[in-house]
């Protein structure tokens, strides 16, 4: 096997990012960067009836041609995802050039990075890849972790992020930090929101509840 891949969790916001194509994949990864808040650009003569509905609300911007060198100029990221390989090739060249991390969708070994199956629950993001070797085991896996993570997971890491804030303004010792996120991991918060009885702390609640576990 080749060497691993490393997983990173890149922020897009305000990045000009390219998808040259416009099918049903392109289409798939235009999907992934919208709610990234990157500006988004594609390229391709076509497009399908689910980028035409992101292009009619404004959330992208198509060029309506064929893919020529030079598109990806002050591009952050792009996606080479048309159905031709010698463009897919010339894209990624391109982007090699210029230093923009590149995606290959015909070819996941040909580009910088590879698109994990992903199960999101707000802030909580598991992304699962194979390498390469098959979205088909991806797609598998992926389902199974939707089922294990429920919906209950956004309101829990919601409350977590909060209190964690909260944590970190009130107490300055590392230690006792550590304690105290080490304690709230294992308070049954996610136990409570699953079964619909945790209806959210006050900033009172918090801060007694930091009180109560501080000491060993
Ligand atoms: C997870 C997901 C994420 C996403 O794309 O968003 C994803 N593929 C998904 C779906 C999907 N893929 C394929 C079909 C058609 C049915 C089938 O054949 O099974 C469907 C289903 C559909 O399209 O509906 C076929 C296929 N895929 C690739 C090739 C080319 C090749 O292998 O060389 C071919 C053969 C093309 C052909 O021969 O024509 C390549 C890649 N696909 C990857 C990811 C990357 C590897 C991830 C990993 O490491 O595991 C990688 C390497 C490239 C990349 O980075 O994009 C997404 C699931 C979305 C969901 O959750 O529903
Ligand atoms: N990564 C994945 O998940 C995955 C899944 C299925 C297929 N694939 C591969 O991805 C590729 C695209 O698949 P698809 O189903 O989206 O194909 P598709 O036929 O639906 O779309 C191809 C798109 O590329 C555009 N295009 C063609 N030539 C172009 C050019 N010169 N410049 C710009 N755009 C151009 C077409 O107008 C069309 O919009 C295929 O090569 C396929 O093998 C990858």
């Amino acid at each position: 096997m080749s060497r691993h891949l490393i997983p990173v969790m890149l922020r897009c916001e305000g990045k000009s990012c390219c998808i040259v194509g416009g099918g049903r994949v392109a289409e798939r990864k235009a999907a992934g960067l919208l709610h990234s808040g990157a500006t988004l650009t594609v390229i391709s003569p076509s497009i399908t009836d689910g980028l035409q509905v992101m292009l009619d609300n404004n959330q992208l911007r198509w060029i309506k041609r064929p893919y020529n060198e030079g598109d990806l100029q002050g591009a952050f990221l792009v996606y080479a995802a048309t159905d031709d390989l010698e463009v897919n090739d010339a894209v990624m060249r391109e982007a090699r050039g210029r230093g923009i991390l590149v995606n290959v969708a015909d070819h996941s070994e040909k580009g910088d990075f590879i698109t994990p199956g992903v199960v999101r629950r707000g802030r909580l993001v598991l992304s699962v890849s194979t390498s390469g070797a098959g979205p088909s085991v991806s797609v598998a896996i992926t389902t199974k972790l939707e089922e294990t993570f429920g919906l209950e997971y956004e309101a829990y890491l919601d409350f977590m992020y909060d209190m964690r804030e909260r944590i970190k303004s009130r107490v300055h010792d590392p230690l006792v930090r550590a304690r105290l996120l080490r304690r709230l991991a294992c308070s049954g918060v996610l136990e409570q929101i699953r079964s619909g009885e945790f209806d959210g702390w006050t900033e009172l609640e918090m801060d007694r509840w930091i009180a109560e576990n501080r000491e060993e």
